[in-house]
């Protein structure tokens, strides 16, 4: 798959089908006794309500011309009961919706979120970060109102409407059909523009996605902006971006406003057609109090369809956040644990790579038949030219991706036949873009092992010389670190990961270019600790750095996905091929330094 780009519009795998909605009833399940317990509350109040009209009815027909007070006191009591009565229905139907609502989606976020945990690394590198934030946060939060109020206002409409039906059918059948005689129009203006307002809502979650997208991007990008002074630049492509959402707002507004004057003007023409027919008839088969109640009961019927052309709105929108959040469930991560996977043993550390090829998109091979066996406690640096595959193959060890072909093997064990969690945890990896997690620096070696004492984890820094700059920090390790580790220069970031991968105390030990930023001082003093902690370790280190390189004890020179040249510093010299070129082109560049 080609990476998505923000002002590309994502494809949709699969569009939400209506038959998906049982998916929802998942999250819904739970929540059974409540929603029914509210239903009957609804119902209660809407019995109440609806008797208010039947009330003025009787009395307008019999209590006033009777001059009978006493039934009118009655009729008094008996509203007042069922005013209060509603409302306490409506009280608990808030907090109880409010509360159900917040919970089915907190259920959500964190299904989502569990399962972006488990996403492969092809799932990032194919898009951009901001268009998975989106899910987790907006389309979820826009579902609230779906969710919560929207499904239970959508029965408790219909149980309205239902009502009010019963009543005006039980008081006049005749003025009920009035009633009725133009919803044919209403549901043929619902169904001839269902499908547009669909792919105009389609539109706006892309084109909300996009925006978020790019802002993500500006925001994570913002130094290299300032300082190539693209502010202008940026701001006419972020107004491109904006106005796209903008206008596709604006289409699916038209649409969705289109559904309510049809609603509203369909009410009223009803409700006119009623008056000339109830008056028309006055005196002959309607009286003034049917005719009163009946108008009241017209209120009653047709306030829950215009709310109902309300839900159709919000369903029509929250279904095109709902299809991105269960693309994203539906995603299967490709690289899982085997049905029948088993925990890798504690491993010595012998790794072998047999005949491994692999490509990240179909389009290019970056691996072409690796082959090499590291006993235990050997220690091998990863050399070549740029883009040559040297971050790749340990990203395979990892089993970060899945091999194409050949195989991995640790201690004789395929990596593809292990767990990932026994596998992971036995490797301490330090990638090249270093990763700093908002909190303290404590907490940020403690990362990758949860149960390290304060101790080890000051063992640890030691030896790799990041001790250094945090016992002078004010608060020491309990120094807060801003996300990213922007308060802490590259070279200190480094540290803080080079100290969080040994805490581990992995029998397999992988750092990409991990003293790349450190000053050439702290590297000399690192590598004593370091060629300590390498010993009874395996260990994979790519370097550009000559000195890290040369105390290796075999060196892979990779070039073009293929092992081109290997042994040690000594042997590829005598070699005179590729890495001897490498040496000395370093070298000369070093002495003219
Ligand atoms: N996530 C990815 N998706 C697609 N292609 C990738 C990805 N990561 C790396 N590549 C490509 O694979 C090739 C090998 O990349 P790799 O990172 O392994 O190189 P490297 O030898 O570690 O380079 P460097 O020394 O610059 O870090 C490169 O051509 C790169 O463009």
């Amino acid at each position: 798959m080609a990476r998505n780009k923000f002002d590309q519009d994502e494809m949709l795998d699969s569009p939400f089908r209506f038959s998906d909605f049982k998916r929802i009833m998942v999250y819904i399940k739970p929540y059974k006794k409540q929603i029914l317990l509210t239903l009957s509350t609804i119902l209660l109040a809407n019995l109440a309500l609806m008797l208010g009209p039947y009330l003025t009815k009787i009395a307008i027909d019999e209590s006033i011309p009777n001059q009978n007070y006493t039934q009118l006191i009655i009729l008094s009591c008996i509203f007042l009961f069922t005013i209060v009565i509603t409302g306490f229905c409506m009280r608990y139907r808030i907090r109880t919706i409010n509360e159900m609502g917040q919970n089915i989606l907190e259920t959500m976020r964190l299904d989502l979120f569990k399962h972006l945990q488990k996403l492969p690394f092809t799932y990032y590198d194919n898009r951009p970060h901001g268009k998975i934030l989106i899910r987790v946060v907006n389309y979820i939060n826009s579902l609230s109102d779906l969710l919560s109020n929207g499904l239970i206002n959508l029965i408790s409409d219909l149980i309205s409407l239902f009502v009010a039906l019963g009543f005006m059918l039980f008081i006049d059948y005749k003025l009920t059909l009035y009633s009725l005689a133009l919803i044919p129009i209403l549901m043929l203006v619902v169904w001839v523009i269902k499908n547009a307002q669909r792919k105009a809502f389609q539109r706006v979650s892309n084109k909300q996605s996009n925006l978020n997208a790019y802002i993500h991007e500006s925001i994570a990008g913002i130094k290299v902006t300032q300082s190539f002074a693209r502010e202008d630049e940026n701001l006419m492509i972020f107004d491109q971006v904006s106005n796209g959402y903008r206008s596709s707002w604006m289409t699916a507004m038209r649409y969705q406003f289109l559904l309510w004057p049809s609603v509203h003007n369909i009410a009223t023409i009803t409700t006119c057609l009623v008056y000339y027919v109830g008056i028309r008839e006055l005196g002959v088969h309607v009286s003034t109090g049917v005719l009163i109640a009946f108008i009241g009961y017209i209120g009653n019927f047709w306030n829950p369809i215009i709310n109902i052309g309300t839900f159709y709105n919000s369903l029509i929108t929250g279904t095109a956040y709902l299809e991105r959040i269960f693309e994203t469930l539906d995603e299967k991560p490709d690289v899982i644990d085997k049905t029948d996977a088993y925990v890798l043993p504690n491993i010595k550390g012998e790794v072998t790579f047999k005949n491994v090829y692999f490509r990240y998109n179909s389009e290019r091979e970056v691996l072409k038949g690796i082959d090499f066996t590291v006993q235990p406690g050997e220690s091998i640096a990863l050399v070549g030219p740029t883009g040559a595959g040297k971050s790749t193959i340990i990203s395979l060890l990892s089993r970060f991706y899945n091999i194409n072909e050949g195989e991995a093997k640790i201690d004789g064990h395929n990596i593809a036949d292990v767990t990932l969690q026994s596998l992971r945890a036995q490797m301490g990896v330090m990638l090249q873009d270093t990763f700093i997690f908002s909190g303290t620096i404590m907490d940020n070696i403690r990362y990758g092992r949860l149960d390290a004492t304060d101790e080890e984890i000051i063992e640890a820094s030691k030896s790799v010389k990041a001790h250094d700059f945090i016992a002078p920090l004010k608060d020491g390790y309990y120094t807060e670190v801003k996300e990213r580790g922007s308060t802490l220069s590259a070279g200190q970031r480094q540290l803080i990961s080079f100290a969080r991968a040994l805490l581990a105390n992995p029998k397999i030990l992988i750092l990409d270019e991990a003293t790349s930023s450190i000053d050439t001082n702290t590297e000399i003093a690192l590598q004593i600790g370091l060629n300590k902690l390498l010993q009874g370790r395996t260990s994979f280190i790519i370097a550009h750095r000559l000195s890290t390189i040369k105390n290796a004890n075999r060196i892979f020179y990779i070039d073009q996905g293929i092992i081109q040249e290997q042994g040690n510093h000594e042997q590829l010299l005598e070699l005179k091929g590729l890495y001897y070129t490498l040496y000395h082109s370093q070298f000369t560049f070093l002495k003219a330094n």
